[in-house]
């Protein structure tokens, strides 16, 4: 639906989107994802004809994009700051883009309430946007791209504005929406966990360079680098030297996890004779009292810090560097394991993810 080809934006000498390739699939709920300044609401401008790239091609539906205004293209935005009109009322202000396309009165109406369905606002369509909380302005903003059925909708940061608890109901929302529609979206997001709970896809930018694109999955578990691997939450790094590097297998030397043989990323490039490996705080599980695993570490807690439903262990391994971080759900009491307890970890080889170096 959406195929981007070595698009670079320069400004000056500096480069705010460095040569990225992409394709964005039809009926795809697809994220950029990044800190702030990576360049992910650059290339989403671009696509919605507000930026024009310095060099490379965008095409939408086999399309090509260069001279084409945003007014006239197959997208639609809606923006951070849900920009809709306080003079008017929810139905003049979804219907606000369709009056250009003159479908009268009955046609425009039924779009209208069927847009506002879809974001349940049916029976609000009266009110002044002045008489709306966050979250129903943002529907309105929804509904008002929705009406004019683009082919990709394009959402630039849409939640950012609502507090924890109404973000989290809109993250759902807005995923259920996207499957009723089946229309493509693109989200621009610097949360790891809305690109994570809403999407098909993800790219990971940094510093205007897509990192990696995969499934939330694929980048939470197999992240191709220890930026992208830090980015999505948190994770342990562990020195390792490389042993054996065949076409899909690496055998890594450590410390603390002593000989480890894991699968070889599909982007692995070493560099010299080290790589890192890697493990998610959650994949390391305490062993109660003679509980055994087949792979296990021994060391000593640390530090303990209370989460409510989980509990985050630091525990000192010896030969590793630095400490690691566990993630432990208190059904079991990890909220009641003293500092200074020593304890063993127990892990699934599958966990353990290579890193270049
Ligand atoms: N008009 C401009 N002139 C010069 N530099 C710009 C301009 N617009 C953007 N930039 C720079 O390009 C880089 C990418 O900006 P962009 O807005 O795409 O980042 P972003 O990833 O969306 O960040 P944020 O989450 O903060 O919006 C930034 O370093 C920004 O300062």
């Amino acid at each position: 639906m959406i195929d981007i080809r070595d698009v670079t934006r320069s400004y000056g000498s500096f480069k705010a989107l460095d040569n990225a390739s992409l394709a964005i699939r039809e009926g795809e709920f697809f994220s950029l994802l990044g800190p702030s300044g990576c360049g992910k609401t650059t290339l989403l401008r671009m696509i919605a004809g507000f930026d024009t790239p310095t060099s490379g091609s965008i095409a939408v539906d086999g399309q090509p994009m260069d001279g084409i205004p945003a007014n006239r293209r197959p997208t639609n935005m809606v923006f951070q700051s849900y920009a809709i009109f306080p003079h008017l009322d929810v139905e003049q202000n979804v219907a606000y883009g369709l009056k250009r396309l003159k479908l009268g009165a009955g046609e425009e109406k039924r779009r209208v309430e069927e847009a506002l369905a879809q974001v349940s606002l049916t029976g609000l369509g009266k009110r002044r946007a002045t008489e709306l909380s966050g979250g129903q302005r943002q529907r309105v903003a929804l509904a008002r791209a929705l009406v004019m059925r683009p082919k990709v909708l394009l959402l630039d940061e849409p939640l950012s504005a609502l507090d924890k608890k109404l973000r989290e109901q809109m993250q759902v929302e807005l995923r259920r929406l996207q499957q009723a529609v089946g229309i493509t979206f693109v989200l621009v997001t610097h949360d790891q966990y809305e690109a994570l709970a809403m999407s098909d896809r993800i790219a990971v930018m940094f510093g205007g360079r897509i990192a990696q694109v995969a499934s939330p999955k694929e980048i939470y578990q197999r992240p191709i680098n220890r930026q992208v691997a830090d980015f999505l939450g948190g994770m342990n790094f562990v020195k390792a030297e490389i042993v054996e590097e065949n076409g899909a297998s690496l055998v890594l030397d450590t410390l603390g996890f002593g000989r480890v043989k894991t699968d070889k990323p599909k982007a692995f490039v070493r560099n010299g004779g080290n790589a890192t490996l890697g493990i998610r705080p959650e994949r390391l599980r305490v062993l109660w009292d003679n509980a055994a695993a087949k792979f296990e570490v021994a060391g000593k807690v640390v530090e303990r810090h209370y989460f409510g439903e989980i509990t985050h262990l630091i525990v000192e391994i010896p030969g590793l560097e630095k400490p690691l971080s566990v993630t432990e759900t208190n059904d079991f009491g990890a909220d009641d394991i003293p500092v200074g307890t020593s304890i063993r970890l127990g892990y699934d080889p599958e966990a353990l993810v290579a890193m270049a170096d």
